[in-house]
């Protein structure tokens, strides 16, 4: 379980009196929202999800961890590590930075058995990733405005679905635009998800995906919304004609709103392996992203992306690292969580 917390008291704005005051027709900004951080449950409230994750990344770890069963700690296990590492989607980069990593961890803690390794490996990998860990500010802005891109299939629709809820569960009002104005049943599928009663869904079909963004963002601030969150279209990143569409869907947010979108999210399936860094790579170069959801880490063998994407990011040029908001281990409501290192870590390897 995650909800959505108050960080701190708000910012209230004193209401705009006398002849400075604007007229009332001008679109006003509004008094700062209330901050709120997507934030995991206590740890004994997290324990079903641990359950899940652990056996969604079963396929992924029983490669890796079958490395340890030996007695030895010699030149074969690293070599068998570096094999199951690559066979898990860590990429080579990734597999040599944790070997080189685990090997200095070795010999500083002097580690004679396999089994002391296998631990050590956990706060390797838990070090690579750490930087991916970041939680979903919201509120900082009325209302929040989000885009989340992707290719086709990836879960996008299923994640904001799920995210939407959480949102309104932790009492946020917010706005969904159905900018994948492509397949009909997409905003159905919207409307299913995100609990009919408490989202507002704007969308156009067979539009233009970005007037049905700026109609949106224009109507989340006038109806006073927290949260807008615009769902696009799936795209391959090498349809250049698409993805100047996104660009085009972003910069439109951008004039209906100063500054937005504040999130750039990018849902990739984890179950694509390396494919998944090459579309993170690839829609960040058009987008410039902020965020990540990975899904559908359940009964994959190739989760090792998630450390391929962790060195990426920490090279991303000039840039902060992309963070992985969630992770996703199934179709639930309950199987998409805010992403944790060690516990990713500790999930995939014991
Ligand atoms: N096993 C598993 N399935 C998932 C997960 N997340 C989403 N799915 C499923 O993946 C399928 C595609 O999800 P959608 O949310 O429709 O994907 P989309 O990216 O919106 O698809 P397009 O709109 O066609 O681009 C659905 O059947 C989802 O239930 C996950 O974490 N695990």
């Amino acid at each position: 379980m995650f909800s959505f917390f108050k960080k701190k008291a708000p910012v209230v704005a004193p209401p705009p009196t006398g002849p400075e005051a604007p007229a009332a027709s001008a679109p006003s900004p509004g008094p700062a929202a209330e901050v709120r951080v997507a934030a995991a449950a206590p740890a004994e409230q997290r324990r079903p999800w641990l359950d899940r994750l652990k056996s969604g990344l079963r396929r992924t770890g029983s490669g890796i961890t079958q490395v340890f069963t030996g007695t030895r700690i010699d030149e074969a296990l690293y070599e068998e590590l570096e094999a199951a590492l690559l066979m898990a989607d860590a990429g080579m980069p990734a597999t040599q930075h944790l070997l080189a990593d685990l090997k200095r961890r070795v010999k500083e803690h002097k580690a004679t058995d396999p089994a002391a390794v296998k631990l050590l490996l956990v706060d390797a990998l838990a070090e690579l990733l750490a930087p991916l860990q970041r939680p979903l500010v919201l509120g900082e802005t009325r209302p929040t405005v989000i885009m989340v891109a992707g290719v086709n299939g990836a879960g996008k629709t299923t994640s904001i679905g799920k995210l939407t809820r959480h949102l309104a569960d932790g009492g946020l009002k917010v706005l969904l635009a159905a900018a994948d104005t492509f397949r009909a049943a997409a905003k159905e599928q919207l409307a299913v998800w995100a609990d009919r009663n408490r989202v507002e869904i704007v969308s156009q079909e067979g539009g233009d995906p970005a007037a049905v963004s700026f109609d949106a963002v224009k109507a989340g601030q006038a109806r006073g919304c927290d949260v807008v969150v615009a769902d696009t279209a799936g795209r391959l990143p090498t349809q250049a004609h698409l993805m100047e569409e996104l660009r085009k869907i972003k910069r439109t947010i951008g004039k209906a709103m100063d500054g937005a979108p504040h999130e750039v999210l990018l849902v990739v399936d984890g179950n694509t392996g390396q494919n998944a860094l090459a579309q993170v790579k690839a829609f960040d170069a058009v987008l410039g992203l902020t965020g990540l959801v990975v899904t559908k880490l359940d009964g994959t063998a190739k989760g090792g992306v998630l450390a391929a994407i962790a060195l990426w990011s920490r090279e991303r040029d000039g840039a902060s690292p992309v963070p992985v908001y969630f992770i996703g281990v199934g179709e639930k409501l309950a199987d998409l969580e805010t992403f944790d290192a060690r516990e990713f870590s500790q999930a995939l390897l014991t």
